[in-house]
């Protein structure tokens, strides 16, 4: 099991639950291996060592000297074990669910077993020997190696230890060797009008809102998206199935517009009303409840009215702030005595989506033609809600027998086969879109791809095409191309008034602020508020979802100078003009970082980004950076002198600031 687990390629995902469990898994192996190599050594000289003594202890009778080789080892043993204790308990904690005590006495009757059928005798030696001797085994991974020169018998089963290699990150092509998109948003803007495939209305609607030219993944995704539709959208070309695309391209570089215009442009061209696209988004981490304000799926669901306006597809957002009951009014209408869907297109999060699925009978999937997963990295990780599962089921559940030779017979696709391809069947195409979007090919495969292709703007060396090349061992990921990047060394006292120092003495205004908690970006909060001479708003969960919605809109108008915000704002959130993000708190996961950053810099524009960090986390922080593919991070000092003017008004401040938050607890 160990070895099969260290020959899978681990991830380097970081972000949401399940990315970290994976990448705790990897470094909890790293780690087990690092203590097994270390018990290793010292067993081998442990060995020598007792090898040394037997042979100056001839004339001991040999039940005594067993005994006392083992309570030698025992003590030994205890010795290491206290030196060592974080790596036993990772041990007995990765291996199984088992507690350490069971796994142990497990051991020892497997070892008793093993001797047995060895032919090997355990008379004479006492329980705690055995039990020593079987801990010993257990850590050498060699069992029978000693004990087979020892009978004269080759024991079956027996492993030899050899190093184990690490596993080299073999990609498939696919992944490896991507459509290229154009890095450079501002050099590579293609017309609108040389897009072709783009109906004229679609091209007024776009000039009509100022985008003359099309951002190169745009450029890049359009035209694939249309040409998997080139023969409308009820059968694939030449009656194969459309391959699935994956778009990974950096923050603000357009990805809405690569999958909304398309997806009209072929909706367009239907006659009857039914759900034939879904846009899956992330529930937010503020948008847990239905009515809660989910930003990133109103910003979606606006995009897509504002180009579907004056045609005749309809958009519908599930997961808003509307009642169940609302929501399925929304979907469909009473025409006599037939229903009739009354959304071509719906905007949904995932459990709002499994709800209709399950509960509302008038939420029918089975024309559906587009799947779209924005925020895909995201998504895979919410893959244990098992809504795909749920969604295909809904899509394939008309699929009648062979004997239903209908056009529009839909059944779950299987291998390809001449069989399999007659009658040809409207295909279902899923669309991923994110800017951080998983290299790691097992995690892809959960969504069930389909001839996947992938367009980035990063490109992944690859071990398959060329052995030699050293493969990189962390998920790089592109990064905005007006971004520029600092760190502040700091401590944490300092961070405040450095807060301070950004807005009032270095006017970098309007100011994204991150925390890494509520209460943190709270009592930022009214410690800035406190300190006067500063516009600035919280934005969490402590806010109602209108409080919220307020906010971002006065943020936006430029009403606050400073926005200090948990990640409720890091992911997705279109906030125009943001000139400076500052993590106040360092993010953990590269993920964080990227996504955070990436509120400012969008659409070609410049913007900064300064992470505030304690001296404790500058090396381990400076890696992340550099090895998801930074073009770099530069070191800015702010002299204390600089703060030297604040700081007795801050003293001030503090003091008042345990009054409030005091006073905040008591009532509460
Ligand atoms: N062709 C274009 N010309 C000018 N502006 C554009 C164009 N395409 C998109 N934009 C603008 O760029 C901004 C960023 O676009 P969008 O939100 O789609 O980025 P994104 O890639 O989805 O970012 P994120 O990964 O952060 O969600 C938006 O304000 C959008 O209106």
């Amino acid at each position: 099991h160990q070895f099969i687990r260290l020959f899978r390629y681990l991830g380097d995902d970081e972000d949401g639950v399940i990315s970290n469990v994976s990448h705790s898994q990897a470094l909890l192996t790293k780690l087990q291996q690092k203590v097994k190599q270390k018990q290793r050594q010292s067993l081998a000289k442990q060995r020598e060592r007792t090898d040394e003594e037997e042979t100056e202890q001839q004339e001991v009778p040999s039940e005594t000297k067993d005994e006392k080789r083992s309570s030698e080892k025992h003590q030994q043993q205890k010795k290491k074990k206290r030196k060592s204790t974080a790596g036993v308990l990772l041990d007995a904690d990765s291996n199984s669910s088992e507690p350490a005590g069971k796994k142990k006495r497990k051991g020892a009757e497997d070892k008793k077993q093993t001797s047995q059928e060895s032919g090997q005798s355990v008379v004479g030696v006492s329980p705690e020997s055995c039990r020593c001797e079987t801990e010993r085994e257990q850590e050498v991974e060699e069992p029978n190696k000693d004990s087979s020169a020892a009978t004269g018998f080759r024991v079956l089963g027996g492993f030899e230890s050899r190093p184990v290699h690490k596993a080299k990150r073999v990609l498939p092509q696919w992944l490896a060797e991507p459509d290229v998109i154009h890095r450079d948003i501002k050099c590579n803007l293609v017309p609108v009008s040389s897009v072709s495939g783009v109906s004229a209305q679609l091209l007024r609607k776009l000039e009509a809102n100022g985008i003359q030219h099309f951002f190169p993944v745009q450029a890049e995704v359009i035209p694939a998206i249309l040409e998997g539709a080139q023969h409308g959208f009820l059968i694939g070309r030449g009656g194969y199935r459309p391959r699935d695309l994956c778009v990974s391209a950096p923050t603000g570089s357009g990805k809405t517009l690569a999958f909304v215009i398309p997806v009209i442009q072929v909706l367009m061209e239907r006659t009857v009303c039914e759900i034939r696209a879904l846009a899956v988004l992330p529930t937010k981490e503020l948008a847990q409840q239905c009515s809660d304000l989910n930003v990133c799926l109103v910003q979606v669901y606006k995009v897509f009215v504002s180009y579907a306006e004056g045609t005749p597809v309809k958009v519908v957002m599930l997961g808003g702030q509307r009642s169940f009951a609302a929501e399925c009014a929304s979907l469909s209408e009473q025409r006599g005595s037939v229903r009739c869907s009354t959304a071509d297109i719906v905007v949904v999060t995932p459990g709002r989506l499994v709800d209709h699925i399950s509960k509302n009978p008038g939420f029918c999937l089975e024309h559906l033609r587009f799947l779209i997963i924005d925020e895909a990295d995201r998504m895979i990780d919410s893959m244990h809600q098992l809504w795909l599962s749920q969604v295909l089921k809904a899509v394939y559940c008309s699929a009648a027998g062979p004997e239903d030779r209908t056009l529009f017979r839909r059944t779950k696709p299987a291998c390809i086969t001449a069989a399999s391809l007659s009658p040809g069947q409207m295909p279902l195409q899923k669309l991923l879109f994110s800017a951080t979007l998983t290299q790691n090919p097992e995690k892809l495969q959960q969504l069930g791809l389909h001839q996947p292709q992938l367009f980035s703007s990063v490109h992944s060396p690859s071990s398959s095409t060329t052995p030699e090349e050293p493969t990189h061992k962390h998920e790089r990921f592109d990064f905005p191309q007006g971004l520029t990047e600092f760190y502040v060394p700091c401590t944490m006292n300092k961070k405040p008034l450095l807060i301070l120092h950004f807005v009032l003495y270095l006017k970098l205004r309007p100011i994204l602020c991150f925390t890494n908690s509520r209460e943190t970006a709270h009592r930022l909060y009214c410690l800035v508020k406190l300190f006067g001479g500063v516009q600035a708003a919280e934005f969490s969960s402590r806010l109602s979802p209108g409080e919220r919605k307020k906010t971002l809109k006065d943020f936006e108008k430029g009403k606050i100078q400073l926005l200090i915000s948990t990640d409720a704002a890091a992911r997705g959130i279109d906030i125009k003009d943001v000139k400076c993000v500052v993590n106040y708190d360092a993010p953990q996961f590269i993920r964080t970082y990227i996504h955070r950053i990436g509120r400012t810099a969008r659409a070609g524009k410049p913007g900064l980004a300064f992470t505030f960090l304690l001296r404790i986390q500058e090396n381990n922080f400076l890696r992340m950076v550099m090895d998801a593919g930074s073009p770099g991070i530069q070191r800015q000092l702010v002299k204390p002198e600089c703060l030297k003017g604040m700081e007795k008004q801050y003293e001030v401040v503090l003091q008042e600031l345990a009054d409030v938050i005091k006073d905040e607890k008591s009532r509460h």
